[in-house]
């Protein structure tokens, strides 16, 4: 870690254990964020009605929205809710849409995963399907239940990358093979995103904001998992640190 890192904001999952409401989010996106984009994660607390989402953006270098198994209220992409869409994390959901037009709006760089990636279409207008594994022609994108870690990130599918894109920059690959442990995915693209990738059965993997004027990126899969293992999970979590290293440059940092 160099001694002036950078500074990546991460907005906090809401969890209730041990008596506590607690502000977390798991150890193998921090690790990635330290370890590779060789970048200071700063877990910001779910609680956007106490600070200045203009104020905290001001403070750093990028921002990076993890995983996690809740789900977007579709509240806010206008359908009914129902169980099928629970569980909730309302005051994520609150954060996060606000961090992802700010960073949008101020050119901070931004790397969303998993639930991030859905976060980033709903921020911007676009919709989501739920228990995609149910509808005709889907694949089943959830991990086997009730297994280790190790083995929910072991299965893979390939993905195909859009020739030409951000994406295929970084990787330098027309196909990579990605884990996936979702059951909601894009259903309707928000305007403004540009698909970078696709499963097979027509999920939209990976998306950049276009006319970004930063890194700008969402990806269904987890590149964290296997930030250091992987060549292609390495390269994004490089490359976005790149851009975090260049932005703080560029306003003096
Ligand atoms: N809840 C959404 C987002 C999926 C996601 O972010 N998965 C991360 C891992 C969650 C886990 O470990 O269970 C969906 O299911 O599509």
């Amino acid at each position: 870690m160099p001694a002036a890192p950078i500074l990546v904001a991460v907005p906090a999952d809401v969890r209730d254990f041990d008596n506590y409401r607690w502000h977390a989010t798991p150890d193998t996106y921090l690790k990635a964020l330290t370890r590779v984009a060789e970048a200071l994660p700063i877990i910001v607390p779910a609680l956007s009605n106490e600070f200045e989402i203009a104020v905290l953006l001001d403070r750093v270098d990028g921002l990076m929205l993890t995983g996690s198994a809740s789900n977007v209220h579709p509240d806010r992409y206008g359908v009914p809710p129902s169980q099928a869409h629970e569980p909730f994390d309302p005051d994520r959901d609150r954060l996060t849409e606000a961090l992802i037009r700010g960073a949008i709006g101020k050119g901070v760089p931004l790397l969303c995963i998993c639930r991030g990636h859905q976060e980033l279409n709903v921020a911007l207008g676009g919709t989501l399907a739920t228990e995609i594994q149910e509808i005709e022609g889907r694949m089943d994108h959830r991990a086997m239940p009730n297994k280790e870690q190790r083995e929910r990130f072991a299965i893979r599918h390939p993905v195909s990358v859009t020739p030409g894109g951000m994406l295929a920059g970084i990787v330098g690959a027309h196909e990579i093979e990605v884990n996936s442990v979702h059951r909601q995915a894009i259903d309707r693209l928000a305007e403004g995103l540009t698909v970078e990738a696709t499963a097979s059965d027509g999920t939209i993997e990976a998306v950049s904001v276009e006319g970004a004027r930063a890194f700008a990126l969402g990806v269904q899969w987890h590149p964290e998992y296997w930030a250091e293992t992987d060549a292609a999970s390495a390269a994004i979590f490089e490359a976005f640190g790149e851009a975090c290293r260049d932005y703080a440059a560029g306003r003096g940092r």
